[in-house]
């Protein structure tokens, strides 16, 4: 079997339960709630200029040219397309980019920042592989399902979009081209943690945000 696939089986409990979780049942039954929603937005449009940060550090610790510019143009996406994405619906919904963060948002993003800055070349993969193959496959799963937001059509789509799959499926080639069988322990928690994560993440949404302190 391989080592990504591997991963994955050890981890299919923790990564069912992200794919059910409440934020993706609610985007299938398109009764994602505006508050949830604008929250969820607010959270994200932070995570990925986080990303962009992640993939510059994936980009320092890979191996050879092909990958690099594999993972520049990753960066070239998320800075491009995903972050204008953010900024024209943050202007038009009126949503304001949040100062205080819940602790759930906040250890989401340090927790891949710490991965990408002292893990190994596998192991950033293998954290950003737990984050978009996730993505990935529940969007797929929300392909022909009615939602009445254009804005959250919109971003279901952009994560079943070729650009977004051929990145997902990158990231699981890679971790089978650069990755050991002696990594598939390490590699699998990393996969577990990052999941966690996810989980935590999206379940901050829906709670009220954090007061400003004074
Ligand atoms: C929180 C989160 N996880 C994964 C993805 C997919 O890259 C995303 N955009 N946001």
């Amino acid at each position: 079997m391989l080592l990504s696939d591997k991963i994955l089986s050890a981890n299919t409990d923790i990564l069912d339960r992200m794919l059910k979780h409440r934020f993706v049942a609610d985007v299938q039954a398109d009764s994602l709630q505006r508050d949830v929603f604008h929250r969820y937005l607010a959270y994200e449009g932070q995570f990925v200029e986080t990303a962009i940060s992640i993939f510059a550090f994936a980009t320092i610790s890979a191996p050879d040219i092909g990958a690099q510019r594999w993972l520049i143009g990753v960066q070239d996406a998320l800075a491009n397309k995903q972050v204008p994405y953010f900024e024209d619906i943050f202007a038009r919904r009126d949503i304001g980019v949040e100062s205080q963060v819940p602790d759930a948002v906040a250890a989401f993003d340090a927790g891949m920042l710490e991965i990408a800055r002292t893990g190994a070349f596998v192991d950033v993969l293998t954290a950003m592989f737990a984050a978009e193959w996730m993505y990935w496959t529940w969007s797929k799963a929300t392909d022909t399902t009615q939602i009445s937001d254009p804005d959250l059509r919109a971003w279901v789509d952009m994560h079943t979009a070729t650009d977004f799959a051929d990145q997902a499926m990158w990231l699981k080639n890679a971790i089978d081209t650069y990755g050991d069988e002696s990594d598939v322990d390490r590699l699998a928690q990393v996969f577990n943690h990052v999941t966690q994560l996810e989980i935590d993440f999206h379940t901050a949404a829906y709670d009220a945000p954090p007061k400003h302190e004074g």
